[in-house]
């Protein structure tokens, strides 16, 4: 049997080390935890202001999915086009390693640092094992640089303190995988570390590593572990997320959080309706759920349906179906002439009311707040966009992003910026279009004055979300000044301007079927932006490629700054 961990909080040398070891912090302490049972959480110990920096953190390891052909394995940093820019970025299209042929790098520069601190010795692995799990490849990392001595006692105290729900594998099948794979990699990387250390580790990581994601995309582009962030817990409502940016991870606060609270993250993805989250994260993370919110829409769902377990099981089926219908159709759209049936978007919206009917019978509709239904909106709004059909990408995005429950998020900023680009792209068609003209719609006036009115909500709640000072609010806000600079009076923030818009917002509510009690207040100054441009020294007015390449350039500058602490968060070589 193996010995009981001990918890992070109980050893006060790994706790000072873990609060210090981010490049920045804002006051904080490793405690035992109110939520998870006998294990440590990362607790504010001051007052946190929404939409702050709690920590920004270099990660010991940082894994890019291979399969993404924009991310650079070493600095980080996406070469992909920014929503609403009509240019690429300037980050170079990362070039992909001639030895393994997966690995990718922008510069040779991230190339040469990568294969010295890591890449030389899991360049030929990545080759010969096309579908390598990343967490398999931190493992191999940490083995390699317990070879090289480049793992720090501290780190190794650290490691070995994790959570990592060995117990919850012996007598089970994963646990033979676990054994399979933990020793494979062990005789490979390490023979030297013994067998029961490495086979703690592999779980360890696979809890503990964090999703990477950019600022402007939901989805994940690879894992980090960083040791900071392996003290947070799990709410489905939480006080705070992550990002990356400039080969960090950022940890902000998504409100208030008063000292002594606990810094909370959501290990699944939000938008899921509360059966799907919380059997993710069983079969992951091993524990039940049962924060504010899983509470809360249980008691909802109760009332709705009445306390049958039949109703309940058939709500809980047909959301799980909901989910499947979207995800079929986001494969379909990324592998064209493969699922038919799937591609053609109309065809799966209609199956929405189909399997909606289903549960909420009587006539009555499905509450379009009610998971996942903001989430199967927004995603078509995505595809459609893809597809060129702006208004049915509107039409959903409006529903998708307006009757999502919860705000001042980072998917609502994105949605916001989905539905801004959505509106952008009508707006930007002629003024005799019939869409214009026909009186089913809004006029180009009304179009361009819905575009200006969303798009200052964005940038306040981007500024709100990810800070004045990150790059996204800088896109976001440079864009928007071009928008304004270029349009016809009034200008938004002035009285005037919130008139008219209200009267553009109020035919596009009628026009995509929402309730008026889901506007949307454009808001009446951008202080983000004048924080910004003091702090810059200069306004920025972007609206030019040249303009645009200067923003880009920052991005690219900072190759050597990234080497100063060594991707290993300054543990490795
Ligand atoms: C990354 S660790 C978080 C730190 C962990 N509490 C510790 O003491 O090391 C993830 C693990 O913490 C526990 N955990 C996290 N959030 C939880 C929650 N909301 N309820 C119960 N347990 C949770 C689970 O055991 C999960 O596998």
């Amino acid at each position: 049997m193996a010995p009981l961990r001990q918890a992070f909080h109980e050893d006060e040398d790994v706790c000072k080390y873990l609060i210090d070891n981010p490049a920045e912090s804002t006051a904080l302490k490793i405690a035992g935890s109110t939520i998870a049972h006998l294990g440590s959480g990362l607790v504010a110990n001051t007052n946190i202001l929404q939409g702050r920096q709690i920590f920004k953190s270099k990660p010991l390891i940082a894994c890019v999915d291979p399969r993404l052909d924009n991310i650079c394995h070493y600095c980080l940093k996406g070469s992909e086009r920014v929503p609403l820019a009509e240019v690429p970025t300037e980050q170079p299209h990362p070039k992909v390693c001639t030895g393994c042929r997966r690995a990718r790098f922008c510069s040779k520069t991230c190339h040469s640092k990568a294969w010295k601190l890591f890449h030389k010795n899991e360049c030929k692995i990545i080759r010969d094992s096309p579908n390598l799990l990343m967490s398999h490849l931190a493992l191999y990392r940490l083995l390699f640089w317990k070879k090289g001595n480049y793992i720090s006692d501290k780190v190794a105290t650290v490691l070995s303190l994790l959570e990592d729900h060995f117990d919850e594998y012996s007598d089970t099948e994963a646990g033979d995988v676990l054994f399979e794979f933990a020793s494979s990699i062990r005789n490979t990387a390490n023979p030297s570390v013994a067998l029961n250390v490495v086979l703690r580790l592999l779980p360890a990581i696979q809890i503990n590593a964090v999703k990477m994601r950019q600022a402007e995309k939901s989805g994940s582009f690879g894992i980090a572990l960083d040791l900071i962030s392996c003290a947070i817990n799990h709410s489905c409502e939480p006080n705070a997320f992550l990002y990356v940016e400039d080969g960090h991870i950022i940890a902000r606060s998504i409100r208030h959080i008063p000292k002594g609270e606990e810094v909370t993250i959501s290990y699944c993805d939000p938008m899921l309706p509360l059966k799907s989250r919380r059997g993710y994260l069983n079969e992951e993370y091993f524990f039940n759920c049962f924060c504010k919110r899983c509470e809360s829409e249980k008691r909802e769902q109760k009332a709705m349906l009445g306390s049958t377990v039949t109703a309940l099981k058939d709500l809980q089926l047909i959301q799980g179906m909901l989910v499947q219908l979207v995800n079929n159709a986001v494969v379909a759209a990324n592998n064209p002439g493969k699922h038919k049936h799937f591609e053609n978007l109309e065809t799966v919206e209609m199956n929405i009311p189909t399997l909606t009917r289903r549960v909420i019978k009587h006539g009555a509709a499905w509450p379009d707040h009610l998971d996942p239904m903001p989430l199967v909106r927004n995603t078509l709004a995505g595809l459609y966009l893809n597809k060129g059909c702006h208004l049915a990408a509107a039409r959903s995005s409006l529903r998708g992003t307006l009757m999502c429950r919860y705000r001042n998020t980072p998917e609502w900023v994105n949605n916001l910026c989905t539905l801004t680009q959505c509106l952008a792209a009508i707006a930007a068609g002629s003024p005799d279009d019939p869409i214009f003209t026909s009186g089913s719609f809004l006029t180009l006036k009304e179009t361009q004055r819905a575009v200006r009115g969303y798009g200052m909500r964005m940038c306040k709640d981007a500024g709100a979300v990810f800070g004045g000072g990150s790059k996204y609010t800088h896109f976001l806000c440079d864009w928007f000044s071009w928008v304004v600079k270029t349009a016809e009076p009034p200008r938004p923030g002035t009285a005037e301007f919130e008139a008219v818009f209200w009267e553009a917002q109020k035919k596009l509510l009628a026009w995509a079927d929402v309730d008026l009690a889901y506007c949307v207040d454009p808001g009446s100054s951008l202080p983000e932006v004048e924080d910004l441009s003091k702090k810059i020294g200069k306004l920025r007015t972007i609206g030019s490629i040249e303009n645009l390449k200067a923003v880009s350039d920052d991005d690219v500058v900072d190759d050597d700054e990234t080497d100063e602490k060594g991707a290993d968060g300054g543990e490795g070589a």
